[in-house]
This record gives structure tokens, sequence and C-alpha cells, in this order.
């Protein structure tokens, strides 16, 4: 069976908008809705978990908050921490079921990657993530100065939504290092696994600098989801 955790206890620190960037607009919905989407409309999901922020109030106030599959619980100090407890909030959940983890701020997932991440990484026994191969030519940098160029043919760039057995998850998180973990995939491969790297779009973007969010309107735009 196929769940789903999102967390959003994150505070946009980077952003500083004045309240959490997974509560700002984007063409008349917030962030967060515009995430949940493809999650929620996907036919397998059973049940999907939003990780809030202790002193959330505007989850509540959102269209989406009474959705028949969506609960919420409260999430903690690191990205891994609010995952972890989001885990642990999938009550009817076996540990050979597979969870979706999907970032709050990224509100551009197009639901042909999410179902092409869900056939892929579900045949590999340590799961996989969407990602990019590194576009661009990489520079090692040294006091502001270009040392070296590196071999980028190896470098994929990780996003979300990352999908893997719950056991295997929880396992992984309860035992890595939560305050230094970025995503999933480094805890399993911090636990020896080998998470398959499905190809994405590189417009499924982390709203994260106040101008990501032009770039992400314009994309949902091009998918005709605005
Ligand atoms: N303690 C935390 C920190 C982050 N997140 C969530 O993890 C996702 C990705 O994290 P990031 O982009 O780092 O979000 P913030 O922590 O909100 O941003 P910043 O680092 O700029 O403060 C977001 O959906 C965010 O809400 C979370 O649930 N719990
Ligand atoms: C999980 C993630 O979205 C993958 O790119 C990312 O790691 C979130 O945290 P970041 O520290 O802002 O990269």
């Amino acid at each position: 069976m196929l769940y789903a955790v999102v967390p959003a206890a994150g505070r946009g620190a980077r952003m500083d908008a004045g309240l959490p960037k997974q509560y700002l607009q984007l063409g008349g919905r917030a962030v967060i809705e515009h995430a949940l989407e493809p999650l929620l409309d996907y036919p397998e999901l059973e049940q999907l978990v939003v990780v809030l922020a202790p002193d959330d109030q505007d989850f509540a106030t959102l269209g989406v908050a009474g959705h028949p599959l969506l609960s919420t619980c409260v999430g903690g100090a690191s990205r891994a921490d609010s995952v972890l407890a989001g885990l642990n909030a999938l009550d009817a959940a076996d540990v050979d079921d597979w969870v979706l983890v999907h970032d709050a701020a990224r509100p551009c997932l197009r639901p042909d990657d999410l179902d092409r991440l869900v056939r892929q990484a579900r045949r590999s026994p340590d799961g996989g993530l969407l990602a990019v191969p590194a576009r661009d030519t990489l520079k090692q940098s040294q006091e502001g100065h270009a040392s070296s160029t590196l071999d980028r043919s190896t470098i994929w760039q990780a996003q979300t939504p990352q999908l893997f057995r719950l056991g295997l998850l929880r396992q992984a998180l309860e035992q890595g290092d939560r305050m230094h973990i970025t995503d999933e995939a480094s805890a399993i491969e911090l636990a020896g696994g080998r998470p398959r790297l499905v190809q994405g779009h590189g417009d499924n973007l982390k709203v994260t600098w106040l101008d990501d969010l032009p770039m992400a309107e314009a994309s949902l735009r091009a998918q005709g989801r605005l």
C-alpha cells in the first residue's frame, strides 16, 4: 500500500517573508495546496500526513484541510525529525508499505513524474527519488576563485518526492544524525542502501528564495494548473 508524509513544519528563514513560505500565495492558493494536489489525486494513495509546526494556525484555514485522506501531526527541530514524526503518525501502515515524502515547499510536481517515480522506485529494494542531472559546468571554489572543474557526469540534484519502504526509512532516520540529514535518501545511503535516481524536471523547484515564486507560478501556468 502507498502512504505519504509532507513535512511542513519549517519556518522559511531564508525566505523571511513574515509567514512560513508554504503558506505564501501562488496564483490564488497556498504553496502547500499546490504541493499536496498531485499526491491527493494519486489513485493508489491510502493516507497522507501533513507535519506542522507546534504553533501552526494556518493549515486548518485552507480548503484542503478537510480532505478525507489527510491528517496532521506535530513536527520537530529538523526536517528529518519532522519526517520521522510523520512516519510514526501513519497509524494503519505496515513496515513493508511504501511511503512518499514530499516537501510542502515544492508546488510544481508533475503528476507524470510522480507516477514514474512510484513505478520505478517500487522495483528497487532501497526505493528511490526524483532528481535531475547537474546541468551546468561545476567549479570547485577556493576563496572565491575557481580552482578546478568537477566531473558532472555522476552528479544529480535531489528533489522530492522520495519513496521508501516505511520500516527501512524509519530505521534509517531513527539511527541517523537527524540534525544533519537533508533528505531521506541520504539517511538510506548512510545505512548502506542505494536509492534509485528517477529523472524528473528542473522546474520541480523548492521555493527557497523570494524570486522562486514567479518561476513556480510560470511552471504551474505552463502545466495548465493555474
Ligand atoms: N523542522 C523542519 C524543517 C523543515 N521542514 C520542512 O521541510 C521542507 C524543506 O525544508 P526547507 O526548504 O529547508 O524549509 P524551511 O526549513 O522552512 O526553510 P529555511 O531552511 O529557509 O528555514 C519544507 O516543506 C519545510 O516546511 C519541516 O517539516 N520541519
Ligand atoms: C529534501 C530536499 O528538498 C531535496 O533537495 C532538500 O534536501 C531540502 O533541504 P535543503 O537543505 O534546502 O536542500
